[in-house]
Order: structure tokens, then sequence, then C-alpha cells
């Protein structure tokens, strides 16, 4: 059988790596594909110095991929959300299938996207979108698809998990960490997206659809970034048997969906918190699986371009087979899509530590207990710091049972107005993930 010919828009990080991919795996992927994959042209505006475009039509406007109708599937790998809009928008009017990396494009588009596609009969596939080299879209869409999913929670944003990592064990600063998490190609064109949790929030939105069945609602999910965390909480965090990582947790319940990225302290024992660097993972409990944890690499050239290619075999596949046995791109039927409400921040739960800067006298933690009892907040266990004392100022650190958003945020606004209380109290959400 001939060749499939597809179209690489953009020829940056995931672009070079798809392409090399490509080549050197050409084989392999014919093998499994059942007919050959050729790139018969690239949109690109530079060329990234990893890769090799010889005897490669190219063109700088990626408009022309979308109607060159020698090409079957167009890969967006160009980022941002308005000319890939457009440009994926325009492909699927082509009657091409997609592929894309394009996690913003498919949280804040996606809906639309979808059913632009179903009415063209074209498949828009976005394997690379999340946790980048990890099949997690196949694992929850496929391979859980017997279940009814409780939660899932995972390590989602690379950059951010790599910067962390950098500043917990090595002692870099969180500039230099940043720096070098661009110059390996794993941060957003804009790296705001992946320290204020934007990334990960978009990741989450996807995931938390097809685990769930619901339409993507990027505007509902509550988002903090890791700019507040210090050394300091670390350490506590630490002596407590916690590690503090980035969490992004979607939890069904019997009143609707948490949607939330933010730190999280997790028990140290926790697999997830021995996941370093540029890794990701993302643990899921079914009902029936029981808990699944899927780990790998979450960002760079060759992990990303991985997820790619699967798509991109997938695509091949499904040209040659019935298009009704297609999987939902939402795992679920689109008319199934159900309108299960996402939960506002306050109506969360969670369990908490606090970090109160207190005054060095015995009242003080009686007056503390007393506040958290009259908000019915049940405290897991108390360190007080006595060697850290500055100013006559002690760091008392508390971890609370789990307890409503609301009701925690009462209780802190009551103990920031005690007399023996100095400043804002600090607060990380904590999950023990059982
Ligand atoms: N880098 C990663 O590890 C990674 C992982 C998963 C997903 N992604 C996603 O993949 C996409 C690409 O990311 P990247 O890291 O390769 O970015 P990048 O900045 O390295 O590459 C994007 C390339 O697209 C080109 N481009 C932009 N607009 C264009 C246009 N209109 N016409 C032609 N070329 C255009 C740019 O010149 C650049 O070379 C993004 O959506 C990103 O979120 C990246
Ligand atoms: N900037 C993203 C790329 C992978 O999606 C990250 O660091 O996770
Ligand atoms: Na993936």
């Amino acid at each position: 059988m001939k060749p499939v010919n597809v179209g690489i828009c953009g020829l940056g990080t995931v672009g070079a790596g798809t392409l090399n991919v490509l080549t050197r795996n050409a084989g392999e992927i014919a093998r499994r594909a059942g007919r050959g994959i050729n790139v018969a042209q690239i949109a690109l505006r530079s060329k990234h110095p990893k890769c090799d475009i010889e005897g490669i039509a190219t063109t700088d406007d990626v408009f022309v991929l979308a109607h060159n109708p020698q090409i079957d599937i167009v890969v967006e790998l160009i980022g941002g959300v308005d000319t890939a809009r457009e440009l994926v928008l325009a492909a699927i009017d082509q009657g091409k299938h997609v592929v894309t990396a394009n996690k913003a494009l498919i949280a804040v588009h996606g809906n639309e996207i979808f059913e632009r596609a179903r009415e063209k009969g074209v498949i828009v596939a976005f394997e690379a979108a999340v946790a980048g080299g990890i099949p997690i879209i196949k694992a929850i869409r496929e391979g859980l698809a017997g279940n009814r999913i409780h939660w899932l929670a995972g390590i989602i944003n690379g950059t951010g998990n790599f910067i962390l990592t950098a500043m917990q064990q090595q002692g870099k600063s969180f500039a230099e960490a940043l720096l070098e998490a661009q110059q390996l190609g794993y941060a957003e064109a804009d790296p705001r997206f992946d320290v204020e949790g934007i990334d990960a929030a978009h990741k989450l939105t996807i995931l938390a659809s097809i685990a769930f069945g619901i339409p993507l609602q990027f505007d509902k999910v509550y988002t903090e970034g890791i700019g507040q965390i210090t050394r300091a909480d670390v350490n506590y965090a630490e002596a407590l048997g916690y590690r503090i990582k980035h969490l992004g947790i979607a939890r069904s319940g019997a009143d609707g969906i948490e949607l939330r990225v933010h730190p999280t302290l997790i028990p140290d024992e926790r697999l997830l918190a021995d996941v370093d660097g540029v890794m990701n993972a993302v643990m899921v409990s079914g009902d029936a699986v029981g808990q699944a944890l899927f780990c790998g690499a979450g960002a760079g050239m060759d992990a990303t371009a991985s997820a790619v290619v699967a798509d991109l075999v997938d695509v091949v596949r499904a040209l040659t087979t019935d298009p009704e046995n297609r999987v939902p791109h939402l795992a679920f039927q689109p008319e199934a899509l159900s309108d299960h409400p996402v939960l506002p921040i306050d109506q969360c739960e969670s369990a908490y530590y606090l970090r109160i800067q207190a005054q060095d006298h015995p009242g003080v933690l009686a007056e503390v207990a007393r506040i958290l009892s009259t908000h019915n907040i049940n405290i897991e266990s108390i360190m007080q710091k006595e060697a850290e004392e500055i100013d006559g100022l002690v760091p008392m650190i508390l971890l609370t049972h789990r307890v409503q958003e609301a009701r925690i945020n009462q209780a802190i606004g009551a103990l920031e107005n005690l007399a023996g209380v100095n400043g804002k109290v600090v607060r990380i959400r904590l999950e023990t993930l059982d």
C-alpha cells in the first residue's frame, strides 16, 4: 500500500522530534501502522538545529498544508490557540485528519473542534497534549473503559516539577532552574503557563473529560502555581513525612466534580512523591482497577514525539477500518456527556498544612486549637519550632483532617485576627491519596 502523507506544522522542539522519530523508526512504524508514513511537507518559520529536512518540501504558511490535496494528516505543532484553531478547523474542513500536541488548544477550543471533526468524519488525536510521552489518554479512554473513575491526581507539568526538584535537591535558584528547563525544550513559549499552573490546568481539563464524561471546561479549573512554595515549607513538610508536589486533581463526588491544580503535600512513601525532574505521573483510581499509576517523561523532544507518532499510527490504522467504530474524542459518546457540575474551590474538600507565626507564650496554642475546634476542624498533628524563634515569633505547624475549603478559609481568617498571631497563615493543601 502506498504511504500516508503527513504535513508537519511547526518545526520547534516537538516538530523536530516528530520528524526524527518518523525517520529513525520508519520501518517499525510502517509495520505497526500497515502503511508507511511520509512527511510530504513542512510549514516552518525557522529550522530546528537538531533535524534534517533535506528533500522535504517546505513553506512558511501553515494553511498551505491544510489545503494541500496530497496531505492526508495535518500535524499541528505550532502552539498557541488562535492560528492553531484556524489551522485545525481549516484542515478538518478539507477532510484531513489532525494530530496535535497542543493542550491549550484542546482545553479551550476542543468542544468546537471535536464537533467539527464529527461533522466531517475525521479524527483529531491529541495524546501528546497530556503528560508528554505517557500514553495516558489512551490508557484512560481505552484501557480503563470498564471503570467508574473516582479520582485522578497527577504531576502533569514537566517544567514545574523540574524546577521544584532542582530547587529542592540541587539548591538551584528558581530562575536558574527555569532557564535550564527552557534550554532543554520543556517550557511553554510563555513559561508563565508552566509556573502559574495554567498548562497543568489545560491538561487536567482534558483528563477530567476523558475520565468522567464531561465537556471540556477549562474556565472552571481552580489554579495555583508553584511560585509561593518556599524552602522553609518544603523542610517543614519533610519533617512531617510529606513532600510538596504540584498536582492536578480531578475527583467526582455526589455533588459535583472537583477540578483543581495547586501545590500539595503528599506522604513521602507514595510513589508520586518520588517522581522528580521532567518526569510526570498520573494516578487513576477506578472502581474495578483500584489504583493505577502511569509514569514517564512529561516533556521533551523525543518523549513528546513518541506520543505524536503513536497518534499518527492510530490514524493510519483507522483509515482502513469502519469509521463508525472509532473511539470518541472524549471516550464517551458525544450525546452521552453528562452535566454533572464542576464545584467551585469553596466546596472542594482537602486536608491542610497550616504554618502560623505565633508569639512564644502558651496561651496562643490554646487559642489556635479553640478556633479550629469552633470551626469543627480536627487537628492531625502539631509541631512547634522553638529553635527557630525570630523576634519572639515561633513557627507553629498544624496538619488538619479533611475539611471544606470554605470552612478552613473562615478559620484562617479568625486565626489571622488573633493577637498572638502575626501576618498571614501559610496554607498548603494536603492529600493522602488513598
Ligand atoms: N516541548 C514539549 O516538551 C512539549 C510537550 C508536549 C506538548 N507540547 C506542545 O507542543 C506544541 C509545540 O511546542 P514546542 O515545544 O515544540 O514549541 P516550539 O516553540 O519549540 O516550536 C513551535 C514552532 O512552531 C513555529 N511556528 C509558530 N507559529 C508558526 C506558524 N504560524 N507557521 C509556521 N511555524 C510556526 C515556531 O517558529 C517554532 O519553531 C505546543 O502546543 C506545546 O504546548 C510541547
Ligand atoms: N511545558 C510543558 C510541556 C509538556 O506538555 C511541560 O513542561 O510539561
Ligand atoms: Na500523553
